[in-house]
């Protein structure tokens, strides 16, 4: 397998959509490369995992059926939540040797994974990265993605520093990270468990980022608290900078992730933090999936939280944070605003104690089991704040008003934890999953034909055994309770941020103690495991500093057990019990979180323009028929506006009491009644004409792609629009409705005839002749003495043409007669 071409892909066209042109890098599973969607033009990501080894003839239909469903899945939900990568489709393709390759096109994302930046940051001894900062930086991915796909009985399944994507650009404001393989990651693993079931689970999964149950099914069903544990893992890994597995090796990985008294809390990787962050951690890591924390949502807020109760003694809280939500809120907050932070001198944004710079250490850091069996203090006494080993300062009193001051990319100060740097190993030993995506090991599936092609999701989720990741209803808790011990937290630590402390903080079971000689489980777990060595194989994107996980390295000491173990007490009788229970221990009061049912979507509507794929094509790729954008809309032929006029109206105007009739006002509320039929006729039509505008406003961003506006991908609600007699028009747009309106008018204008002279007080008065007096310059026109009418002229000169015939036969007769006389003389 070329690792710069593991799948000899590059060049291919998959389902003829998508050019494959470049490989971007390798994971455990899959291999991805970049591609063009060639109709678009867009550039894709295409995930080819590497199931070779799990698929024939027999399991590849399956297989890809529930594929499909699970890209169906995840397709939808990347539609309804920005923080998801947006998978675009999902299909099936052969390699050369005739090997299946599952592959899943997402859209292209700009920008690196946490993963990899952890890498980045570890291969340039960079500081790690502050918990505030972590959660500030994750929580949509988490409070808002995850949640709402815990929610909707999603869950991802392998969440690991790989699952965060952080963005380069924001495509869409406040969308900075997106959540990966959702859904189909299980998918996968569920598939290797299925058709090998004898395979080591330690082979399907990054070691270190498993929940127990993962590990050994008889723990209880996977579901949301699963998500849990593998976010309290990456989060330990960012505030480490190396994976948690490299503290845990010396065993192979399900034996230390299955050990009770070995949780990887924070203070047993020799992480200081205060009580209440080591208590929300170690519930959030327990062996039983009944003891953690039932959802990523509640995890959060707690975690949240417990940073938040130091505030007052240390105040490293944001405080617009803090008076933006006093409480917890049950609205997920997407592109949180991230203010500024503020600090004391002597303390940390990250629930961690920093000893002021340049003060000498006088003890050297306590870690876990030292720092427990070193102090009195105990879960159960009051607290009276952090315990200054040092002795340098009082444990307390903060001095007086100290200046705050924003807290900009903290250095080490912002860690506040001393990890031993171990070198970063390169691809390294003998990898127990390298196997699971070797296609060169696969011949088996050679000659199986191949359901290529792209298989859009397209099937319907079966509510069978083969469907959805869902996660299993709940069982019903048990008579008795168990309860979570947490341990009695040691006193949190000070640690020196700078200058770096000569003395490493000891990792698990590191500590310089003569206890850990005596500590059994000490026994015979040194050494290099295969298991636990680099899971990863070569890949270009963790060349640049090894892989946040999995990574073997130089060998580290077995975690001695805690004093008091996380969960112990009843994780370790509990094993054997396969149930979930999903009760609380009451020794933990819970405090009043908010439901998880209450989380809403943060946006109704989706940002992010859908795919361009039918998610309701089946088979070969089906280009999805684009909604029509307003622009087209515009266009399609609307109405003849010049027989509007003509038409009698089928919804005339409000009843309007009838005005006493003045002339012009008459005229201009008759051409208005024209119009009318365009206008909502109640204010209630009024208000849903108004709505889509909002919308298309609050829609009217840009999509990912900076492509095509959102807002041509969301059509405004239909509002039909009746117009006289025509067949009623669909007009979408306010500002269509609008346009048209006015040019409506226009047209009334235009076809009315002209202006009669009648007007009414003549016409009720046909004698008066004088107007009245004018009120206004319109008004003077229009009762301005007006022409004589013509039958009237007419009159007269009838009159005088008849007047003229008369004198003319009287003058005849006159001369006749004359005539008559003068002969009789
Ligand atoms: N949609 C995407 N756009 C751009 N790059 C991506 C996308 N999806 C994954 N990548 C990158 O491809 C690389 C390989 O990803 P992959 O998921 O195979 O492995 P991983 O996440 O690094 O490790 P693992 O799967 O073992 O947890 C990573 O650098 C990842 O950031």
């Amino acid at each position: 397998m070329s690792s710069l071409d593991p799948f000899r892909m590059i060049g291919k066209t998959l389902a003829g959509h998508f050019l494959v042109q470049s490989l971007v890098g390798e994971g455990r599973s899959s291999v991805v490369y970049k591609g063009l969607h060639i109709g678009p033009k867009k550039a894709v990501a295409l995930k080819c995992y590497k199931l070779g080894a799990w698929l024939d003839g027999g399991t590849a239909e399956t297989f890809l059926r529930r594929f499909r469903e699970e890209s169906k899945a995840s397709s939808q939900i990347s539609k309804e939540q920005p923080f998801f990568v947006r998978s675009i489709g999902s299909g099936m393709t052969t390699s050369d040797e005739g090997v299946y390759i599952p592959y899943s096109v997402l859209e292209w994302l700009d920008g690196r994974s946490l993963g990899r930046e952890l890498a980045e940051r570890r291969a340039r001894a960079e500081s790690t990265r502050p918990l505030t900062e972590l959660l500030m930086r994750l929580e949509p991915a988490v409070k808002v993605a995850l949640a709402h796909a815990h929610k909707q009985k999603i869950l991802h399944g392998d969440i690991t520093p790989g699952s965060f994507f952080l963005l380069d650009k924001e495509p869409a404001p406040g969308v900075s990270i997106k959540l990966l393989d959702l859904g189909t990651a299980k998918v996968v693993r569920d598939l290797a468990r299925e058709v090998a079931p004898k395979a080591a689970p330690q082979a399907l999964f990054s070691p270190g980022h498993a929940a127990p149950e993962q590990l050994d099914p008889k723990l209880g069903e996977w579901g949301p608290w699963t998500d849990v544990y593998g976010l309290a893992v990456v989060l330990l890994e960012a505030m480490l900078g190396r994976p948690v597995a490299e503290s845990v090796q010396g065993k192979d990985a399900a034996s230390i992730v299955l050990d009770p008294k070995k949780r990887p809390t924070p203070r047993n990787l020799g992480i200081s933090v205060f009580d209440p962050v080591e208590r929300v951690f170690a519930k959030a890591v327990a062996l039983l999936p009944a003891e953690r924390w039932p959802n990523a949502f509640e995890f959060w807020s707690e975690l949240e939280d417990a940073v938040r109760a130091e505030e007052p003694t240390r105040r490293v809280l944001p405080t617009k944070m803090e008076e933006d939500e006093p409480e917890a809120s049950t609205e997920p907050r997407p592109g949180l605003a991230r203010p500024p932070y503020t600090t004391s001198d002597d303390t940390s944004p990250n629930g961690l104690l920093i000893e002021p710079a340049g003060l000498p250490r006088s003890v050297p850091p306590q870690v876990g089991p030292l720092a427990a069996a070193s102090s009195s203090t105990s879960s159960t006494a009051p607290k009276a704040g952090p315990t200054d080993v040092t002795g340098l300062k009082p444990p307390v009193a903060p001095p007086p008003a100290p200046p705050f001051r924003p807290m900009v990319a903290p250095p080490v100060v912002g860690m506040g934890v001393q990890v031993p740097k171990a070198p970063v190993a390169g691809a390294a030993g003998a990898s127990n999953v390298t196997n699971v995506g070797n296609v060169a090991n696969v011949t088996g599936a050679a000659g199986v034909q191949a359901s290529a092609g792209l298989s859009h999701v397209a099937n319907p989720p079966s509510s069978g055994s083969g469907g959805l990741f869902k996660i299993p209803p709940p069982t019903p808790p048990p008579a008795t309770p168990k309860k979570v011990q947490t341990p009695p937290p040691p006193p949190p630590v000070r640690v020196s941020s700078a200058p770096p402390l000569p003395q490493p903080v000891p990792t698990i079971g590191e500590s310089p103690s003569p206890a850990r000689a005596s500590s059994p489980d000490m026994a015979g777990v040194r050494g290099s495991s295969p298991d636990l060595s680099g899971a990863r194989a070569s890949s270009p994107d963790h060349m640049a500093g090894g892989g946040a996980s999995g990574r073997a390295s130089q060998p580290h000491a077995i975690p001695r057990p805690m004093a008091k173990p996380a969960g112990a007490g009843g994780a370790a009788s509990a094993p054997a019990s396969p149930t979930t229970i999903r009760s609380f221990p009451a020794a933990a009061p819970k405090p009043s979180r908010p439901d998880l049912s209450a989380l809403k979507p943060v946006a109704s509507q989706p940002l992010i323009a859908p795919s361009p794929l039918s998610p309701s094509g089946s088979g070969s790729a089906s280009v999805r028929p684009k909604p029509e954008p307003v622009e087209v809309r515009r266009d399609t032929p609307t109405m003849p506006l010049e027989a509007v006029p003509d038409t009698p109206r089928v919804s005339p105007p409000p009843a309007s009491p009838p005005t006493p009739p003045s002339p012009p006002p008459a005229l201009e509320t008759t051409r208005a009644a024209h119009a009318a039929p365009i206008a909502p006729a109640t204010p209630a039509a009024q208000a849903a004409q108004a709505e889509p505008a909002d919308e298309l406003d609050a829609n009217a961003t840009t999509s990912p792609d900076g492509v095509r506006p959102v807002r041509e991908m969301v059509p405004p609600p239909k509002t039909n629009v009746a117009v006289g007699n025509l067949p009623t028009v669909i007009v979408d747009d306010p500002e269509q409705r609008k346009e048209l309106a006015a040019r409506q008018r226009e047209t009334v204008r235009i076809a009315m005839p002209p202006p009669t002279p009648a007007v009414p007080w003549e016409a009720t008065n046909p004698n008066s002749q004088s107007a009245p007096a004018p009120s206004s310059a319109g008004e003077s026109e229009a009762l301005a003495p007006r022409p004589r009418p013509v039958r009237k002229r007419r009159g007269l000169w009838v009159v005088a043409l008849l007047s003229f015939i008369i004198v003319f036969l009287l003058g005849a007769v006159f001369i006749a007669l004359w005539h008559y006389s003068t002969d009789l003389t």
